[in-house]
C-alpha cells in the first residue's frame, strides 16, 4: 500500500474546489460521466488502431444511486488506469490525461482538457473511492482512495472487468443528490446525447418501488444527428430530431446544418420556428454542446442576438465547458464562430431567396422578423439581407424586393430630393380608408405591421440613404410624397378662414392643427392625419424606448385636421343660420375624421354619438 499527499501548490486546494470551481454543484456529475465517457471512446480508438485487443463487449455507462449506502457510483468499461496513470492523473491536480492522448491521437473526440473535472466530485462528496483496471494486457486492479483531506491511499485490488469504478460517498449538504428523480433529471440535462449509452438505476430500494423500464432504457440517444452527415439524411430526420428537443414544438419553417473544421470546430443545427406573433418569440431555445456535452442554453454571446430566437443545437470543442460570461466574451473563437453563424444563416436565406423565391415568400410573415432584427443589429448581415428583405403590397399582395420596389414606383414615389418614398401602413384594416386614397394615386403601399416595424424603418432611414419612409395616414394621399404647396380650393379666402375658425376648437388629450386645402371633390369632407415624427416617437416610447422618445411619451397626440374646401357639404354649412346646428354639424365631422384614425376615446366618444342622435331626430 502507498500514501502520499495530493500534489498541489496550495497546501489544501479541496475548500477552493468546494466554494469556487463551479457554481452549480450539480455539474460534478457532467464531469464524471465525461471522464467515463472519455475513458470509452479512447479503448474505441485504440481497439480500432490494433493497440487495444479482445472485444469490446458491450459499452455502456452505469450509474448508480444507492440511497441506504449514500452512494452514486459512476461505472464504465473504458481504459481504465494503472496504478501509474492513477498516481499521475489524480494525484496531481490539473493534469489532464486527456491532453497526453489527444496529442497523440489527433482526431479523437476527448472532452476533457484540463485536468480539474475530477475534483468536482469533492464538492458533493465526503469521499471519493476508485476502483479501476487498464484494458493493458496483464495490468493489475486499483484502488484509490482520498476523503477530501490531501492525504490519499492508492494499493492494489483484485478487480476483474476492465474500466473505472468511482463511487462518491455523497456529504450531508448535498442530501439533494441521494435522490433518484434529481439524479435522472441531471443526467436527461447533461447527458442526452453523449455518444455512449448511459444507463441509470437504484440499489438499496425494494424491487416492487423501481420502475424496471425506466432503467432498461438508456438515458440518451448516442447519435445525435447533428453529428451525422447532411448528405445521410432526410427531412424527416430532422423534422423528428426537432420533435425530440421540443415534444410540443410545431413543425419548424426550415433549418440550417452548420458543419466547420476550420478555423474552428463547430457542427450544429439550426432551426427556424414558426412565429404567428412576436410576442411568442421564445429566447434560450439554442442548447449549447461541447462534444455532446451539454453545456448551457443561454448562448447569449455565442449566437449573434438576432439568432437567438432560432431553435437547435451548437456544438463546439473549441468553447470551453466550464464557461464564464467574461471568458466568453473575451474569446476569440467564440468570436470567429458568432460571424461564421451568422454568415452562414445570411447565405441560406440568400440561397432559398433565389432558388425557391415561392417559399422564401410564403415564409416571409415568420422570416421577416429575424431577417429585420439582424439587418438592424448587424451590418454584414445588412448587406446581404439588402437583397432579400421583402415588402409586401397591400393592393395585390404581391412582395418586392427594396429594388424591385424602387423600381416599380420610380414614377410615382420619388420626392423633389430623389429619394424614394416608401409609403407604408402599419394596420390594413384600420387604415383602409387613407390605404384607398394613396392607391387612388396609383401609389403602392406596403405592409409593415409587425412590432419590430417600427425600429426598423428608423434603423433603415439612416442606413439606406436614397429612401424615406411615410405612414400612409401621416398626411393627406396629395402631401405623402411631396408637400403640395397649391390649392384649388372653390373657396374664398373669407369662407377659408371662416371655416377654419369653426374648426378652431379643443379636443381633451389632442393638439389639434387645422388647415383647409381644396382636395378633389370626392374625396372626405375632413381628414385627420398623424405627422409621421410625432407618431413615430410615441410608438417608440410605448414600446419602452429610452432617449429622446421617452421626453414624448406624455405628451398629447398631434392631430392635423385638413379640411377639404371643394366638398359640397361647406356650401350649405358655411350658409347655415342655426349656428348650434353648425357647430354640431362641423363637430361630428371632426369627430368622423378622428374616428377613423382611433382617436376618439371616452367622453368625447360619447358625446359624439349624443350629438348624432340629436342631430338625427
Ligand atoms: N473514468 C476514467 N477512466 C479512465 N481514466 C480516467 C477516468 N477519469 C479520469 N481519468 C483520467 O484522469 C485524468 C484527469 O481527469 P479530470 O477529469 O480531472 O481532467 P480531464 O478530464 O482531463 O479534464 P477536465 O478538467 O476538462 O475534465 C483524465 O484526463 C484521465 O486521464
Amino acid at each position: 500500500m502507498q500514501k502520499g499527499q495530493i500534489r498541489v501548490q496550495t497546501e489544501n486546494i479541496f475548500p477552493i474546489i468546494k466554494k469556487f470551481l463551479y457554481s452549480d454543484h450539480e455539474i460534478f456529475l457532467r464531469e464524471l460521466v465525461s471522464n467515463a465517457i472519455d475513458a470509452t471512446q479512447k479503448l474505441k480508438t485504440l481497439s480500432s488502431i490494433g493497440e487495444a485487443k479482445g472485444d469490446l463487449n458491450d459499452l455502456r455507462i452505469d450509474v448508480v444511486l444507492n440511497v441506504e449506502e449514500k452512494t452514486l457510483s459512476i461505472i464504465d468499461k473504458g481504459v481504465g488506469m494503472t496504478a501509474e496513470e492513477v498516481d499521475k492523473y489524480l494525484n496531481q491536480l490539473a493534469f489532464s490525461g486527456a491532453e497526453e492522448f489527444l496529442s497523440k491521437y489527433k482526431d479523437a473526440n476527448i472532452i476533457g482538457h484540463f485536468g480539474l473535472g475530477f475534483y468536482s466530485a469533492f464538492m458533493v462528496s465526503d469521499k471519493v473511492e476508485v476502483f479501476t483496471k487498464s484494458f493493458r494486457e496483464g495490468a493489475t486492479g486499483v484502488y484509490w482512495s482520498c476523503d477530501g483531506s490531501p492525504e490519499f491511499e492508492l494499493n492494489e485490488i483484485e478487480k476483474e472487468e476492465r474500466g473505472t469504478r468511482i463511487v462518491l460517498h455523497i456529504n450531508e449538504d448535498s442530501a439533494e443528490f441521494l435522490d433518484g428523480y434529481r439524479i435522472r433529471g441531471i443526467l436527461e440535462k447533461f447527458c442526452r446525447f453523449l455518444p455512449v449509452p448511459i444507463f441509470f438505476s437504484e440499489e438499496g430500494v425494494k424491487e416492487e418501488e423501481k420502475d424496471k423500464e425506466l432503467e432498461e432504457k438508456p438515458i440518451n440517444n448516442p447519435n445525435p444527428i447533428w453529428v451525422r452527415k447532411p448528405s445521410e439524411l432526410t427531412t424527416e430526420d430532422y423534422q423528428n430530431f426537432y420533435k425530440e428537443l421540443y415534444p410540443m414544438g410545431e413543425t419548424p419553417l426550415f433549418w440550417i446544418h452548420l458543419n466547420v473544421d476550420f478555423p474552428f470546430n463547430l457542427t450544429g443545427i439550426l432551426y427556424f420556428p414558426k412565429i404567428k406573433q412576436s410576442y411568442e418569440i421564445q429566447k434560450d431555445k439554442i442548447q449549447l454542446y461541447s462534444n455532446q456535452v451539454f453545456v448551457t442554453d443561454e448562448v447569449k454571446d455565442i449566437v449573434p442576438e438576432f439568432l437567438m430566437l432560432l431553435h437547435g443545437v451548437i456544438d463546439s470543442p473549441d468553447i470551453p465547458l466550464n464557461v464564464s460570461r467574461s471568458y466568453l466574451q473575451g474569446d476569440p473563437n467564440v468570436k470567429k464562430i458568432n460571424a461564421h453563424i451568422t454568415k452562414k444563416v445570411a447565405d441560406k436565406l440568400d440561397e432559398m431567396f433565389r432558388n425557391e423565391r415561392n417559399s422564401f415568400e410564403e415564409k416571409w410573415d415568420s422570416l421577416g422578423l429575424f431577417v429585420k432584427y439582424g439587418m438592424m443589429t448587424d451590418d454584414k448581415f445588412l448587406d446581404k439581407g439588402n437583397k432579400f428583405l421583402l415588402l409586401q403590397d397591400t393592393a395585390d399582395k404581391k412582395f418586392y424586393t427594396l429594388e424591385e420596389y424602387k423600381t416599380a414606383v420610380e414614377a410615382v414615389q420619388k420626392n423633389k430630393d430623389g429619394k424614394t418614398v416608401i409609403i407604408y401602413t402599419t394596420d390594413p384594416v384600420q387604415q383602409d380608408g387613407y390605404i384607398k386614397a394613396a392607391q387612388g394615386k396609383d401609389y403602392k403601399v406596403v405592409k409593415l405591421e409587425t412590432l419590430i416595424d417600427n425600429a426598423f424603418i428608423n434603423q433603415m432611414e439612416m442606413k439606406w440613404d436614397s429612401v424615406h419612409f411615410v405612414r400612409v395616414d401621416s398626411d393627406i394621399a396629395d402631401n405623402l410624397v411631396d408637400v403640395q404647396e397649391h390649392s384649388n380650393s372653390v373657396l374664398s379666402g373669407e369662407e377659408e378662414e371662416k371655416l377654419k375658425g369653426l374648426f378652431g376648437f379643443q379636443v381633451p388629450d389632442l393638439t389639434l392643427k387645422v388647415e383647409v386645402k381644396g382636395l378633389s371633390a370626392d374625396s372626405a369632407p375632413v381628414i385627420a392625419t398623424r405627422p409621421e415624427f410625432m407618431r413615430r416617437m410615441k410608438d417608440m416610447a410605448g414600446m419602452g424606448g429610452g432617449g429622446m422618445s421617452a421626453f414624448y411619451a406624455n405628451m398629447p397626440d398631434e392631430v392635423t385636421l385638413t379640411v377639404n374646401g371643394n366638398h359640397k357639404v361647406y356650401q350649405t354649412l358655411l350658409k347655415e343660420v342655426d349656428t348650434q346646428k353648425q357647430e354640431n354639424q362641423i363637430r361630428n365631422l371632426a369627430d368622423l375624421a378622428l374616428l377613423s384614425q382611433g382617436l376618439l376615446k371616452g367622453a368625447s366618444l360619447t358625446e359624439f354619438i349624443n350629438r348624432s342622435v340629436a342631430l338625427l331626430s
